[in-house]
């Protein structure tokens, strides 16, 4: 089975502080891969990465085996927009335009980019807010949404494009307690679909639940990387272990 995402050796440093320090991981077609660890590990780094919002210092990173970046040296601006546009992201801070309207929201990234008629972009968006169980909110602006609303309507975003990958950024950490469950059911429907991956989280249960395999950082290295039950079961290693103590 080829690899959906290869990332090999990848580094990133800004100034003096090295933030990846040549990672190296793949991903498998409908793999779902949680990615934990401490603050500052680079998590976040890594995934904006992969979306190319951040610029590597060096390594590889291949999608569907094209290169984003290979060596250290990107791929051409088309390249890169193509590569990307397969890729669906979802932020902690759902980064929603307050100006448009949630239908105005969806809508955006396929009309700029043309995929398809506005009938179909219409279609499309109708038909992903309701798997995100959102039909009623259509019209309504973000500010009108509870945090939960907003972060499916991100997730429904996201699945415009038809990507073949989805990428979290802590999708709930900035919701409250009770509004967490409707996003982790969205996202696990989708790991049921088969969608292929990468959840940076910080709840445990629903990583060890959900995900076929966990990618621990520290220190800018994935320190370990198992099943679930690997991972959670017996640590072996020390920061591995005091890390999810903490939790
Ligand atoms: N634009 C930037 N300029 C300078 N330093 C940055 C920048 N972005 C991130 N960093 C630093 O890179 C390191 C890794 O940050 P990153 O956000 O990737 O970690 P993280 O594991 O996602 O942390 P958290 O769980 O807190 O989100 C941190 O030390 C952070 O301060």
């Amino acid at each position: 089975m080829s690899s959906m995402i290869e990332v090999r050796q990848l580094q990133k440093s800004f100034g003096s502080l090295d933030v990846l320090k040549k990672i190296t991981f793949d991903v498998n077609p409908g793999e779902v891969v949680a990615v934990i660890g401490p603050s500052g590990s680079g998590k976040s780094t890594m995934l904006r990465s992969l979306v190319h919002l951040e610029e590597v210092s060096g390594g590889s990173i291949l999608i569907h085996g094209k290169p984003l970046v290979e060596n250290g040296k990107y791929a051409g601006n088309a390249d890169i927009k193509e590569i990307t546009a397969s890729m669906g992201m979802v932020f902690q801070h759902f980064n929603l335009f307050p100006h448009l309207s949630v239908q105005g929201n969806l809508e955006l990234a396929p009309r700029t980019l043309k995929r398809g008629n506005p009938q179909e972009i219409a279609a499309k968006s109708k038909e992903l807010l309701s798997k995100v169980g959102l039909s009623d909110k259509a019209d309504v602006y973000p500010s009108m949404l509870s945090g939960g609303q907003k972060q499916r309507v991100a997730i429904a975003r996201a699945l415009m494009l038809n990507p073949d990958i989805l990428l979290f950024d802590e999708p709930t950490s900035a919701l409250d307690p009770e509004l967490t469950g409707e996003v982790l059911r969205v996202i696990r429907q989708l790991a049921e679909e088969n969608m292929t991956m990468i959840i940076v989280t910080h709840e445990m249960n629903f990583a060890r639940d959900v995900a076929d395999r966990i990618l621990f950082m520290a220190d800018g290295e994935i320190a370990e990387s198992g099943t679930p039950e690997q991972i959670f079961g017996s640590p072996r290693l020390e920061r591995t272990r005091t890390f999810l103590n903490q939790d």
